[in-house]
């Protein structure tokens, strides 16, 4: 008997987030690394907010992000980028503000500083295809190199101020007038010729959302009176405007003292750069305008030609010598381009080794279901105990087995554990694998949601846990912790928490022991868009859900095997004994399909557990 039999979400709303909240579907992000051996296809779904009302547009109303929208646009073939997109080649924090690894090598430096698949972003950026969510880091390393195309029309901000609603219209759609016109010239100052283009060309608005918390996030789509495309190319802008990227490149060229004709030779031999910035109609007047400001300030400073120029009457900027291109780095160069590229210290190698065997225990996101699918994954003893003691966490897991569950990790929506493992473990419960969302990837890319079983609310939500840090730092997601009803929440607690983008969620129905009931559990993590679980541990929870009650929830498991016994003071994973209806003690539970793996040290045990064709009732077809 249930002692209660509606299930709740409380997904609060954060800071007057008036353009969020949690209830967004689940778009996949997919991206393949090539190994020696094998493509592997890792993918989480991400649990992105979801748009309101506003945003909804008919194709899709989820957000995805950039690493999404770029397989988007090459599923379309519709890069029109000489740029190779790679999943691992996306923006890194290692690489805002850095030297680009080809610049490093060159004794001449070169002038432009492009983010990773600038032409391709752009593009996404411009066309505006679906809504995206970008973190705040990609949108301002990417907005100026597109800002040429959207004029803003008018802010909102929460009350609270952290939430900014811009909305923007395409430069098309906004008349020009003649300076004179509009207003009356200084005595003596001769009208400048500004073409007059009439208003209308083009409908296409957009809406930029700015989320700013612990998690920053801006959110970027149509809004429902624009048109869908465009009236024109990208090109067409860039002839008309140049965008404020480039124009910083130059400014910050001229500020050097250089000659405008100097500077614009310079941007001129790096045509496939200049392209990418968006720079193809840039001419050496836009160079003369910027950097005008800074030569009326400084009208001491004589203007000269870049090394190995110099002005030639007649023909203006002319090389005289080698620039040293090509020439062998010094180690100083060699040393910034290390450091420059190098990921966090805790980065795993993508495993070499092929994880084949692990496919048909994977969830399958395309499937359309009532329930996520359920994994358990968890290293065990020879003697079925994960930890030492109970609050001790115990390695079991060799490097390899390690691997595998992080690539695990990268193939569910969330990773739920319960309050007694956080408390022991301090986990941080995302995915370390190069190539992961703060590990050489885009935004949070196959960074799975943790979510704590914590009814009473006893983990105390703190920056410095290591769950918080890591969202903090981009490479991970904050969790969702599951509460009862009865459990205290200090406002204090679930507003630094729904800062850091993380969540309380209430589930208010239990079991006959009054314990929550799992089913309520999945209910609400489908609800809120979460298509897939891994559940690692710990002993109590592990122990419930190989109980007869919950094993038509469970569609896998998954257990490393570590060669040692770690004796009776252990925490256990064991489901209640079972008997026949003769008294005959039987086995509790049989897993199906059973494959074992080696990997290094250990063994990987992989089992179905649901029975076929229960639950299948709620199953609804693919589509
Ligand atoms: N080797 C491995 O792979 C792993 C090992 N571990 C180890 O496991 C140990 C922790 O295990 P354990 O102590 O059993 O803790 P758990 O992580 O299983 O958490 C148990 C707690 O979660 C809450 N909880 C769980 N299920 C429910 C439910 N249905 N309804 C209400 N509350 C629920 C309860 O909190 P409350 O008490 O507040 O009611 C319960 O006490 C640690 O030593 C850790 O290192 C953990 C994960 C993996
Ligand atoms: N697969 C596995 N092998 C082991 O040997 C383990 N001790 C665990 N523990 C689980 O992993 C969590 C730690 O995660 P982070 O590395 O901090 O991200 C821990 O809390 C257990 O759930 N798992």
């Amino acid at each position: 008997m249930d002692h209660a039999s509606t299930a709740s979400v409380s997904s609060l709303e954060a800071c007057g987030n008036e353009g969020f909240s949690h209830n967004g579907g689940l778009m996949q992000v997919k991206g393949a690394l090539v190994t020696d051996d094998q493509t592997f296809q890792p993918q989480c779904g991400t649990q992105e907010h979801a748009m309101d009302q506003d945003l909804q547009q008919p194709e899709t109303t989820t957000p995805i992000n950039l690493s999404g929208a770029l397989d988007k646009q090459a599923s379309r073939g519709d890069e029109n980028d000489s740029t190779q997109h790679s999943v691992a080649a996306g923006l890194s924090p290692a690489h805002i503000g850095n030297v680009p690894a080809d610049q490093g090598l060159k004794a001449t430096p070169s002038l432009f500083n492009n983010p990773p698949n600038l032409a391709r972003i752009r593009k996404v950026l411009f066309e505006c295809k679906d809504p995206i969510e970008i973190s705040l880091e990609e949108f301002e390393t990417y907005w100026p190199f597109i800002d040429n195309v959207w004029v803003k029309q008018r802010s909102n901000a929460s009350k609270e101020g952290h939430c900014t609603t811009d909305y923007y219209m395409c430069r098309l759609r906004r008349p020009t007038h003649r300076t004179s016109e509009t207003r009356p010239l200084p005595e003596g100052k001769r009208p400048r010729k500004k073409r007059v283009r009439e208003g209308g060309i083009c409908n296409f608005q957009i809406k930029v959302v700015r989320f700013e918390g612990a998690y920053s996030t801006v959110t970027i789509a149509r809004t429902p009176g624009s048109c869908n495309v465009h009236s024109h190319d990208l090109d067409y802008i860039d002839r008309v405007k140049r965008n404020s990227g480039l124009m910083e490149y130059a400014r910050k060229e001229s500020i050097k003292g250089y000659l405008p004709s100097s500077i614009y030779t310079k941007f001129q031999e790096e045509p496939e750069k200049l392209g990418e910035a968006g720079g193809r109609f840039f001419t050496v007047t836009d160079v003369r305008n910027i950097s005008a400001k800074w030569r009326i300030q400084n009208p001491e400073v004589d203007l000269v030609a870049h090394e190995g120029y110099e002005y030639q009457k007649g023909h203006g900027i002319v090389k005289t010598k080698s620039t040293g291109v090509n020439e062998a780095p010094s180690p100083k160069q060699l040393a910034s381009l290390t450091s420059s590229s190098s990921l966090p210290s805790d980065t795993l190698s993508f495993p070499r080794f092929s994880l084949d065997f692990l496919h048909p225990y994977l969830p399958d996101h395309s499937e359309r279901r009532e329930f996520p699918h359920v994994t358990l994954s968890y290293a065990s003893s020879m003697d079925s105990k994960i930890s030492l003691q109970p609050g001790m966490q115990t390695v079991l897991s060799g490097p390899e087995a390690k691997l595998m569950t992080h690539y695990l990790r990268s193939r569910h929506d969330a990773i739920l554990v319960g309050v007694g493992t956080v408390l022991a473990d301090n986990p941080g419960l995302n995915c370390r694998l190069e190539g992961a969302g703060g590990f050489g990837g885009l935004g949070r890319m196959w960074q799975p949601r943790p979510v704590i079983i914590d009814p009473m609310g006893r983990w105390p939500v703190h920056p410095e846990c290591r769950m918080l840090r890591t969202a903090v730092e981009g490479k991970g997601k904050a969790p969702w912790v599951v509460v009862s009803p009865g459990a205290q929440i200090n406002p204090q607690t679930l507003m630094m928490l729904k800062g850091y983008g993380g969540d309380f969620l209430r589930i208010v129905e239990y079991n006959q022991h009054w314990r929550l009931r799992w089913e309520a559990v999945f209910r609400a993590l489908a609800s809120e868009g979460i298509k897939s679980v891994m559940i690692e541990g710990g002993g109590t929870v592990l122990s419930e859900l190989l109980n007869p009650e919950y094993t038509s929830f469970i569609d896998s498991i998954v257990v490393t095997v570590a060669p040692t016994y770690l004796g009776r003071g252990g925490v256990n994973v064991s489901p209640d004994s079972k008997q026949d209806p003769e008294g005959t003690p039987n086995a509790a539970l049989n897993p199906r399909d059973v494959k074992w793996m080696p990997l290094g040290q250990n063994v990987i045990m992989c089992g179905k557990i649901r029975s076929p064709g229960v639950r299948e009732e709620t199953i609804q077809p693919s589509h």
